[in-house]
């Protein structure tokens, strides 16, 4: 007779399952956790289903037996084949997808008591105008957390507790506080035009109808894409099924959590790394039960064990951000897709400037396209006007021109908001020394330190490496002799100070001091009508509605061309297409100026034009005849090692031993822009095939016919790069 025996796998660089002993009396079924016995320590793991046919083959006496079932809820069926199949296309071991949906944050145990007052309808003993005010914020009659109350009522916890001595509140127990509050689909719908209605219709029929679609959602900017999404979240809501929502930088999207609170009268379940580990454990509890029904979410909700999941929405769908780099490489985006696949769910992906990748699908029947071709209540997209810095451009040492300055002048005399765009953050990209020429660069990249004159740091922006400004230059011991060569955000505050002395001005990048609730409430004062003037990064560029934002200037649109990237056109057309798409969206009519050395770059063209279509057609075209994604599949594969010559000669050998198909073309190795990262010297390969041909099983027979890589050599596989450094 067999004992029984269970595969479990472990969230480690492990592909295959590990058979263990089914104790007696314990029963489990695949995406059950349990805990399991490995060497001497004990670890969390997932029990996997078994492919048909396959037993344990280790003889059982050498096996150990599952320790404990865990009271985690288990991993539904869809996940397990969302991890074998991530694991299948990007080449990670599965054990290291897996660990990717075990982030549980802590146990969930014990929610902490939690106490409300409520007013006893007795009139206090002595009244203040603190006390008049509590007393009044709790005249309905409802309880509130006691803290919550003091903050709302804008009064101090002392001021609640003497009321409660008083007699005229009475303190309760409250129940736990539930991972969210059901949102309520009818809480409070805005009426929709015509286009937006029609666009809600058709997603809320596909919602009903319990099936795979994908549905792009092309929205100008300012078209009101969220609110027709709303629809389909509210029809899911009424189904009694759940919604995902991903957005590319849920950390900066407090105006988004507003306006779902204003549509459905709670919050949405928030879900990403600044959460608490607390309430990530609460949060997955009430996915798992049914009991959250909407997430919010950075990239890693997709692993969240919906119980009954009915609509997935990825918005902005052609942000950068969805792409993972470390770790697993994988798009969150196609990976959603994919999920929603396996749940028979439909998917909505919303852009007003698609990737390439979902515009060709687009345009080939695969998704359907919702067009918003107009903005919500008839205000116009702004147009774009380039500014040639060859011919006016701003004299030597400064990043504004004439034209530009004058532009803004005018827009902040008429009451308006500017913003100015400058991808690069910091105050300098360069500082160097005046005397001998001597360029300070990162001890173990191949990169320059950028001057953080806020912080007065110069730091490595690949490594995240620190120092303090040297009084004098470290190769010629010069005092005094480093100059910053060329602008950050930074130093275009300064300018921007000096040529609008009157106005306010605020610098919006990720790397300020303050972190995450700063930046919301910097995000607010903009929207607001606090700030005259914004200079920011690429973090402007993400759907922020700032009603009073009249101006863009785009202060260097070259910035992201010609580096070699195959997707540099593609993404300079969304980024400044996006940034600009931040002005007129209130009553004023936006305007936008690019400026640019090369205004006759078929992007820039675009760009003015405002022909988006036209730039789709010339891009689709160039990535068809080169094979390039989405014609073609590719995936870089990076070599690194402590050694310069160890990193190389690995690369070579790999490149040796690549399996010939007629098909597949390997390029390289070659050195890779980035050639030295947080010290380890690094070599790329690049593998191209036709879409047709299976790239990921042919790089799987190409690992396995390599030799093992030793030492600290190291290979990072990234099917479907985004970065090519
Ligand atoms: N039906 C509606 N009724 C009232 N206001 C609306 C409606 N639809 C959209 N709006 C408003 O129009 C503005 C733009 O909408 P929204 O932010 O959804 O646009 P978007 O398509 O997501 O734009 P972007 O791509 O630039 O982020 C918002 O202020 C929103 O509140
Ligand atoms: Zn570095």
């Amino acid at each position: 007779m067999s004992t029984p025996t269970v595969d479990i796998l472990l969230p480690l660089g492990l592909d295959t399952p590990y058979s263990y002993l089914l104790p007696e009396g314990m029963r489990l079924s695949p995406g059950d956790l349990v805990q399991v016995p490995l060497g001497s320590r004990l670890m969390m793991g997932c029990v996997w289903p078994r492919a048909a046919g396959a037993g344990a083959v280790v003889d059982a006496k050498k096996l150990k037996a599952v320790k404990t079932k865990l009271a985690y809820p288990p991993l539904p069926g869809d996940l397990l084949k969302l991890i074998d199949w991530m694991a299948d296309y990007t080449l990670a071991p599965r054990g290291m997808v897996l660990r990717m949906a075990l982030r549980h944050g802590e146990a969930p145990g014990e929610a902490r008591e939690r106490v409300g007052v409520r007013a006893t309808g007795r009139p206090p003993e002595r009244m203040t105008a603190a006390r008049a005010r509590l007393l009044e914020f709790l005249a309905d009659g409802f309880t509130r957390g006691k803290s919550e109350a003091a903050r709302e009522a804008g009064v101090s916890p002392s001021v609640v507790d003497g009321l409660v001595d008083d007699g005229a509140l009475e303190a309760v127990v409250l129940p736990p506080e539930p991972g969210a509050y059901p949102p309520d689909p009818d809480h409070s719908a805005l009426p929709l035009s015509d286009v937006q209605g029609a666009a809600a219709e058709v997603l809320k029929a596909a919602v009903a109808a319990h099936a795979f679609a994908v549905f792009l959602l092309d929205g100008v900017t300012g078209s009101g894409k969220t609110e027709v999404y709303f629809e389909a979240v509210a029809q899911a809501i009424r189904d009694g099924r759940q919604a995902l929502i991903l957005l590319p930088e849920i950390a900066l999207t407090q105006a988004f959590l507003d306006r779902f609170t204003q549509r459905f009268g709670v919050k949405p379940a928030e879900w990403h790394s600044g959460v608490s580990a607390r309430r990530r454990a609460r949060i997955l509890n009430g996915v798992a039960s049914g009991e959250v029904k909407v997430v919010a979410g950075a990239r890693s909700a997709l692993f969240l064990p919906f119980q009954n999941l009915g609509l997935m929405v990825v918005d902005e769908e052609h942000d950068p951000a969805y792409k993972q780099e470390d770790g697993v490489c994988y798009h969150a985006r196609d990976m959603a897709v994919v999920r929603a696949r396996f749940c028979s769910t439909p998917i909505v992906l919303a852009s007003a400037t698609p990737s390439l990748e979902t515009e060709v699908n687009t345009r080939r029947g695969r998704y359907k396209r919702l067009a918003l071709p107009v903005r919500f209540g008839g205000a116009k997209v702004p147009g774009l006007t380039p500014i040639d810095l060859r011919r006016e451009g701003p004299p030597r040492g400064r990043w504004i021109a004439p034209r530009l300055e004058a532009e803004i002048n005018d827009t902040l005399a008429a009451g308006g908001q500017a913003l100015l765009f400058l991808n690069r953050r910091g105050y300098a990209p360069l500082t160097l020394c005046n005397a001998c020429g001597h360029r300070m660069q990162c001890p173990s990249c191949t990169s320059w330190l950028v001057e953080h004159r806020f912080r007065r740091r110069l730091t490595c922006h690949h490594c995240g490496y620190q120092a303090p400004v040297p009084e004098e230059c470290p190769r010629c011991g010069a005092k005094d002799s480093l100059v910053a060569v060329g602008p950050g955000v930074e130093r275009l505050q300064e300018e921007v100070q000096t040529l609008f002395p009157a106005a306010r001005t605020l610098v919006l990048s990720s790397d300020l001091l303050g972190g995450l609730e700063r930046m919301r409430a910097e995000l607010d004062a903009v929207a607001k009508g606090e700030v005259d003037v914004i200079v920011g990064t690429q973090l402007v560029a993400k759907g922020h509605n700032f009603p009073g934002l009249a101006l863009v200037g785009v202060v260097d649109a070259d910035v992201g061309l010609g580096q070699g990237d195959p997707r540099a056109a593609e993404r300079t057309f969304q980024l400044v297409h996006q940034v600009a798409g931040r002005a007129g969206r209130g009553k004023t009519e936006g305007r936008g100026f690019i400026q640019t050395r090369s205004p006759e770059h078929p992007v820039m063209r675009a760009l003015v034009t405002g022909d988006r279509d036209a730039f789709y057609d010339t891009e689709i075209a160039a990535r068809e005849e080169t094979l390039l994604p989405p014609f073609g599949h590719m995936a870089g594969l990076i070599v690194s090692a402590s050694e310069a010559h160890a990193a190389e000669a690995y690369a070579r050998r790999l490149a040796a031993c690549a399996p010939i198909v007629p098909d597949v073309r390997i390029l390289g190795p070659a050195e890779a822009p980035l050639a030295v990262l947080r010290g380890r010297h690094r070599w790329r390969l690049l593998a191209r095939s036709p879409r047709q041909l299976d790239l990921s099983a042919y790089l799987r027979h190409w690992r396995e016919v390599a030799p093992k890589p030793t030492g600290n050599v190291k290979v990072v596989i990234d099917v479907d790069p985004q970065s090519f450094f």
